[in-house]
């Protein structure tokens, strides 16, 4: 059905119905002559005209359905006043086959069921482990609904926007407000301390939940735990945050040197490596061996049974390349899988390359596949002049150019990307709505703001009209309002005013609006920007259009932690093929895995470890070699192993431990550490196990208590 305000809005629609109709071509329902989708509360509010129009039986071809029931049909739409009724407060029911079925609903395995009684009703801080597919991410989601449910504050984060996306979060990064959490503790706590809502966030969260927390380095928790402790003026370990991490440190390993365009790694950052490494602070970069890590997280679960797989010598495999090791059989099965998979409903596999060049072939092979008109969007990057004042005048261009060429060399919009209508994307920054960094959309065209009316909701959301598009387009804004200058300059410049015409403005949630000037370019009327459909769930319903503007992505001073350069660019890469580190956390029933250029622990396992099945799994490129885990890693699990055995063996295993944690592997080898009260002393941080400003060289280790009372009083909330 379709709803109409005007009645002749609804005869000219129903005349090119008729027209529809006499061609067999299918018609669209349920959305209202604005072009907006049909929401409850909209219907509701409503009860003089608009008229409804039933058309449900216009998708059907004459020769599919030659019944009375057609014939009725087409005689409506020829006297479209027989059409016209009033219309019904309420939405009527969707046919059987439209209705959406919800996902089937999970019940929570046994061990599964155990975690999430600790975690909520334990109240300690766990780290929830287990192999690819053992279910941590959806325990993840089913803690917080318990949490949630007991109305905790509860933060949900993950170390990657897709991991986040996959259980409602954001980034620990975005959450924590510490942007690549370049500084000292003391700085980003500076920082943090300077935005009221970053404060006030970090002090009301009573349960910080972290996945994929293989990826978080050890130096990170560390600095994060002494921010908690800073910000929330609270002593405890993590600032008396309960934390809920979850990951497989078998997976992948923490980010935490970049590699040059040229290849080589980067000096400076490798030096600050092998200095802390050297001084003994860290056994590894793995979050386990971080300074604070037996203190805040007293208890480890592992998961046993995988649910992504049920093939029986798939699982096995599986396992045996988690750790590391191949045998004559795998290699055999892995070496057979190396053929084409049957895609003959036209949905082709997901592809998973280990580097960031293979993944923009495969996109771009892709792209030039498609016949839309190519749209390019080249960045524009600038230097914060304000970085500049304090540099002598000679050297600025210099410095210039070498904040340009860190700002290429570290941001992940590209310098220039082309689009087609067609092309599947996935967004490179979170937005206001929920989309986040990581989420996968598809162009369904592109559009210009000029002569579209733009509206504004309350929620200060900016939407406009697509020509021969029944609902409403978003325009897309970073979540980080302050940051989205462009986004920000042109809402200010939309008169928002409600339309008198408008039947029972107070009702809808839109106010008209109209663009008077806009005097950013990235944003002037005339440039025609991706209108990209996101699927924000699995319900058909939650799938949204959003018109995809350039944004700012912001490159930092590892030293000062200052924005010293910006791009501007469309928040978009190409999706066809995405990294086996973007994959990380993801199910995939048809995934074609090329394992070429293989160079890193974990990676071929969280490739292979993505695929349901067989029969939807390609690889290419596999050999023995590419199969590795890191030493520290496979010494962790089996010291956990050794104790959780133990544990059993001596009846102190899990069950009888449910009020009372056991002390954990890390926690016994550091002596009974125990959790300070309020009144107890803070712990004490030493400078050098944290990267400084100054280069590393020995020097006298100066001592940094985080809180310091002093200093960090003096910080003060805006
Ligand atoms: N109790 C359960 N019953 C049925 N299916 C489950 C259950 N738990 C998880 N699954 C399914 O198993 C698959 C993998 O789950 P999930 O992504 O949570 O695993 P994971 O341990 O987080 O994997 P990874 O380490 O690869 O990110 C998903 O398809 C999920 O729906």
């Amino acid at each position: 059905m379709r709803i109409f305000w005007d009645d002749s809005k609804a005869r000219e629609w129903i005349a090119s119905l008729a027209h529809s109709a006499a061609t067999g071509d299918a018609a669209a329902c349920d959305c209202d002559d604005r072009g907006s989708p049909m929401p409850e509360i909209k219907l509701a509010a409503l009860d003089t005209p608009p008229y409804r129009v039933e058309t449900a039986i216009l998708g059907l071809k004459a020769e599919d359905k030659p019944d009375a029931e057609w014939k009725d049909g087409l005689a409506a739409l020829a006297d479209p006043h027989k059409a016209l009724a009033p219309a019904k407060v309420g939405r009527p029911p969707r046919p059987e086959t439209e209705k959406v079925k919800p996902p089937p609903k999970i019940q929570l395995s046994a061990e599964q069921e155990e975690a999430k009684r600790l975690a909520v009703l334990g109240g300690s801080s766990l780290f929830i482990t287990g192999g690819a597919g053992t279910g941590k991410s959806v325990l993840i989601r089913e803690i917080v609904k318990a949490f949630q449910a007991k109305d905790y504050e509860i933060a949900v984060t993950a170390t990657t926007g897709i991991a986040g996306l996959n259980i409602q979060g954001s980034t620990i990064h975005s959450w924590a407000g510490i942007g690549l959490g370049n500084g000292t503790p003391r700085m980003l706590a500076e920082k943090i301390s300077s935005k009221r809502d970053l404060v006030w966030r970090w002090r009301r969260v009573e349960v910080l939940v972290i996945d994929e927390v293989s990826m978080l380095d050890a130096l990170l928790f560390d600095k994060l735990e002494a921010v908690a402790r800073a910000v929330r003026k609270d002593p405890r370990p993590f600032g008396g945050i309960q934390l809920i991490l979850c990951g497989d440190f078998f997976q992948l390993p923490p980010v935490v040197v970049e590699t040059r365009s040229n290849g080589h790694l980067d000096p400076e950052l490798e030096q600050k490596k092998a200095y802390l490494l050297k001084r003994g602070s860290y056994r590894s970069n793995f979050v386990f061996d971080a300074l604070s890590w037996s203190n805040c997280v007293p208890r480890t679960i592992a998961l046993k049974r995988v649910f992504r797989q049920t093939e029986k010598d798939l699982v096995h495999h599986l396992d045996c390349l988690r750790r590391g090791r191949t045998d004559p059989d795998i290699v055999r099965f892995l070496t057979a899988l190396d053929r084409p998979i049957d895609c003959s409903d036209g949905i082709m596999p997901t592809e998973l390359f280990s580097k960031k060049k293979e993944v923009e072939a495969a996109n771009v092979a892709r792209l030039q596949a498609l016949h839309g008109f190519p749209y390019s969007f080249k960045a524009d990057d600038v230097v914060n002049p304000a970085c500049l004042e304090r540099i002598a005048e000679a050297e600025r261009s210099r410095f210039a150019g070498i904040y340009l060429s860190e700002l290429k060399r570290s941001t992940i919009a590209p310098d220039w990307i082309e689009l087609r209508a067609g092309a599947q994307v996935m967004l490179t920054k979170n937005l206001t709505n929920g989309l986040v960094n990581g989420s996968v959309g598809v162009i369904v065209a592109f559009a210009s703001l000029d002569d579209h009316e733009v509206a504004r909701d309350h929620n200060g959301n900016l939407w406009f009209r697509r020509e021969g598009h029944k609902g409403r387009v978003q325009i897309a804004q970073s979540a980080v309002g302050s940051k989205n200058r462009a986004v920000t300059d042109f809402a200010a410049k939309v008169d928002c005013k409600p339309k008198a015409k408008e039947p029972d403005a107070s009702a809808l949630p839109l106010f008209a609006a109209r663009v008077k000037e806009v005097s950013d370019d990235s944003l002037r009327s005339s440039r025609k920007w991706p209108v990209v459909r996101f699927s924000k769930g699995l319900a058909r319903d939650e799938s949204i259009e959003m018109l995809v503007p350039s944004m700012p992505f912001d490159f930092e001073s590892a030293v000062s932690g200052k924005t010293v350069a910006t791009r501007k660019q469309v928040p978009l890469i190409l999706a066809w093929a995405v990294s086996i580190h973007k994959g990380q956390g993801q199910t995939l029933p048809r995934v074609k895995v090329n394992l070429g250029s293989v160079f890193e622990s974990g990676q071929a396992y969280v490739a292979l470890s993505r695929a349901t099945c067989v029969e939807g799994l390609q690889v290419l490129n596999f050999s023995a070699e590419k199969i590795f885990a890191e030493e520290r890693v496979i010494e962790w699990y089996r010291e956990l192993e050794e104790e959780q055995g133990r544990n059993k063996r001596e009846g102190s295993g899990s069950e009888e431990q449910e009020s009372e944690p056991t002390t954990s592997k890390v926690e016994a080898e550091a002596g009974a550490v125990a959790k300070p009260g309020a009144d107890e002393e803070v712990v004490e941080i030493k400078k050098e196990d944290f990267y400084t400003a100054a280069a590393p060289h020995e020097q006298a280790p100066e001592v940094i208590v985080i809180p310091d009372s002093q200093p960090m009083q003096a910080i003060q909330c805006c």
